[in-house]
């Protein structure tokens, strides 16, 4: 038998011990059992259209890559989504994101500015532009960030000064820091701009605002008078996105181009605000609410590969005269890669209790009520830094417990990192993201529980210690944490008064809390996540075998972040010496249970090999063979002798061939 078939072999064997129906935990991954059946026969489509097909991601170049990835886009918006009618409004465009190969763009145009230009333009400029934007016959991007500024809008320095005389804006970038800089799809592909700038009447600063600004010529693609623009270089991943530069010198635009269903500007100059910034926010949680999902389906793809490996790659042994062990065996790869798993499940299912209260909020909004929009606003904040975070760090592990493999572009893992790390960056950075957080948590703990949310009235109670043995519990699991986040916040605010009661001044007193105050947003988040997951698992209706793993999955969760933080759960007295040995064993214990049905988990998930794209991570585990196949597809393959070898070492081996040869012929 070839050394081949015993790696398929060897997950055959791991898939006949999962002791669980894995169809049934697929259909509650999906929520339901047709969104199963919808999203298969979405991702068939794709996998099965030859116009989707593309050499591997590792054999390209940038430009190839970048150009593929227009290609595909053109194709999916233009021709792929009508032929199979999956319009927003259908019950299968929720599963495109998953189904769509990895490298394609246009998600700035189509996920930002579309949805910009929806929530915030008046009726008639929606009537205008935003069916243009869907049909590709204009691309735009959303610019805000500038070389200068991102985080602190109010630092921003584009300018849109109102001249009556002509009613038009004319928007300059003052200085080179005022530069926009990172926008997606702008460096090449856009040829609009929504361009967020200082709105200017009559010498007065109103604030910033979104407006309109042709780019590039309609007919040549050519950059029109007074705008320099271009793509800012390579980055860490994202080869496919052309994020860009963009530089104004005194580009008029007509007064219609300002998006005007908040604020608005006549033509004699006055200035109309309509909407309160509150609202605004509103509109940026919906943004927030889908980026943890994108983390958590990308972590999700890496355990599948990482553990998929793990069943495969033997080395070593566990007794001296045994066989060779596939490395899961190792208790310390099940330590490394099975609470991912659980941090998989975790953010997943705790991510729909943030979607059900966003359309709580939606719902009261058409009511005029935006009362729950402070909470939902610091809970999708850090929701979405804590998942990126745990998305990023799980990656990483996941890549690294592949050993040498997981450095391959070929294993996938480089590129999965790549897609999860910026999104601890883009669409508010992670750690202003916290303070944001933490400045609703210094408002909760100001105030008293009959006056607070009801979900919050636990941060401004008092904290008992829990007497048990069973850490696995989860209701201990979940007090363990709403213990923490309660003590956090409190500390935290008791700090602020202190440092505000010297006297010191309110901006000084956060900074030079801001490390306490970050604890506390992240302890808030922790125990929403933990509490979210074992809500979602005690209610859930299935078979038993299946509950179990959601119930070991749960506690493992709790339970490894318990052990890894001991200190601080120790020093802030919500449990003892003895809980940490117990929590510690247990931890083992959970990590021996799950070990038969991690593969099975895994396939739970159901990731095509299409959209795998990995050597280490195919469903059939013949890893070698796919990559020996992959190394030979290396453009540096292409030739025999390569032109660099040739070029610039000839010489010099043709002087070791000399010697060598002179010296064979002496002997
Ligand atoms: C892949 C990618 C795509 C992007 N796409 C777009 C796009 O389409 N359009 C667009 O406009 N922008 C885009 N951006 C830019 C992105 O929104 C900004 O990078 C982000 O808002 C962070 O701003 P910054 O880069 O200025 O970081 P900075 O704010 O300079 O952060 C640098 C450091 O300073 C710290 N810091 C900043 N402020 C504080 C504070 N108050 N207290 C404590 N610490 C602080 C941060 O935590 C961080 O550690 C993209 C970025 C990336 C990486």
């Amino acid at each position: 038998m070839s050394h081949l078939c015993i790696e398929s072999q060897l997950l055959s064997k791991e898939r006949q011990n999962v002791t669980f129906p894995i169809e049934e935990l697929t259909n509650i991954w999906d929520g339901g059992r047709e969104e199963t059946m919808i999203r298969r026969r979405v991702e068939k489509l794709f996998a099965d259209d030859p116009e989707l097909k593309s050499p591997p991601l590792c054999t390209m170049t940038r430009d190839e890559e970048f150009t593929e990835a227009t290609r595909k886009s053109a194709y999916i918006y233009r021709h792929f989504i009508p032929k199979h009618k999956l319009y927003p409004s259908s019950r299968e465009s929720k599963h495109l994101t998953r189904a769509q190969p990895l490298a394609t763009n246009l998600f700035i145009h189509m996920g930002v500015f579309v949805y910009c230009i929806k929530t915030m333009g008046s009726d008639k400029q929606v009537a205008k532009w935003l069916q243009l934007a869907k049909n590709l016959n204009i691309i735009g991007t959303y610019a805000q960030t500038e070389l200068g500024h991102g985080s602190f809008l109010r630092g921003l320095e584009t300018q849109a000064t109102y001249d009556r005389t002509t009613q038009e804006f004319v928007i300059n970038c003052p200085q080179l820091s005022s530069m926009k800089w990172w926008p997606g799809d702008l460096g090449v592909n856009a040829n609009h701009a929504l361009v967020m700038a200082n709105l200017i009447i009559d010498n007065k600063k109103y604030g910033m605002h979104a407006f309109i600004v042709q780019i590039r010529d309609l007919s040549t693609h050519k950059p029109l008078p007074g705008v320099s623009v271009g793509d800012i270089g390579n980055k860490f991943g994202l080869g496919s996105t052309d994020n860009g530069f963009l530089y104004l010198k005194n580009v008029r635009i007509p007064l219609e181009n300002l998006l005007n269903k908040n604020a608005e500007v006549k033509p004699d100059g006055t200035y109309l605000k309509k909407a309160s910034d509150r609202l605004v926010y509103g509109s940026m949680v919906n943004l927030r609410v889908s980026i943890p999902k994108q983390c958590t389906d990308v972590l999700a793809k890496a355990c599948t590969i990482a553990i998929r490996y793990s069943g495969v790659r033997r080395q070593g042994l566990l007794k001296p005269d045994g066989a060779e062990v596939p490395i899961l065996d190792y208790t310390l790869q099940q330590h490394k890669l099975i609470p991912q798993l659980a941090t998989v499940y975790a953010t997943n299912f705790a991510g729909l209790q943030i979607q059900k209260k966003y359309e709580v909020f939606l719902q009261n909004l058409s009511n005029d009520d935006i009362s729950d929009l402070a909470e939902l606003h610091a809970l999708s904040a850090s929701f979405k830094a804590s998942v990126s975070e745990q998305g990023t760090e799980g990656v990483e592990v996941c890549r690294r417990a592949c050993g040498g493999h997981g450095y391959s572009q070929a294993s996938g893992l480089p590129s999965l990192l790549a897609r999860v790390t910026p999104a601890c960056t883009y669409e508010g950075e992670n750690t202003v993201l916290y303070l944001q957080t933490a400045r609703f948590l210094m408002k909760c703990a100001s105030k008293k529980a009959k006056d607070l949310p009801k979900s919050v009235t636990f941060l401004v109670q008092p904290t008992q210690m829990m007497n048990i043995n069973n850490v696995t519990s989860l209701d201990f699991i979940v007090h363990c944490f709403k213990s923490r986040a309660t003590i956090c916040v409190q500390a935290a605010a008791k700090r602020l008064q202190q440092t505000m009661g010297q006297g010191v001044e309110i901006n000084e007193a956060w900074n030079k809390n801001a490390v306490e105050l970050v604890k506390a947003a992240k302890a808030y988040v922790m125990q929403f996540i933990v509490d979210g997951f074992t809500t979602f698992v005690k209610g859930l209706k299935c078979s038993k075998p299946t509950k179990k793993i959601f119930e070991d999955l749960c506690s493992l969760y709790g339970l490894h972040f318990i052990n890894n933080n001991s200190g601080d759960f120790l020093k802030l007295g919500i449990i003892t010496a003895h809980h940490c040995n117990l929590a510690e064993e247990a931890e083992i214990e959970l990590l021996g249970k799950l070990r038969p049905n991690a593969v099975g988990i895994v396939d739970a998930f159901d990731f095509s090999d299409f959209s795998l794209d990995s050597c280490l991570g195919a469903y059939d585990g013949n890893v070698y063979e796919r990559l020996f196949d992959m190394a030979k597809l290396s453009p540096l393959n292409k030739e025999q002798v390569h032109q660099a070898s040739y070029k610039y070492l000839r010489p010099y081996l043709l002087e070791g061939r000399d010697i060598l040869e002179g010296s064979k012929s002496k002997l």
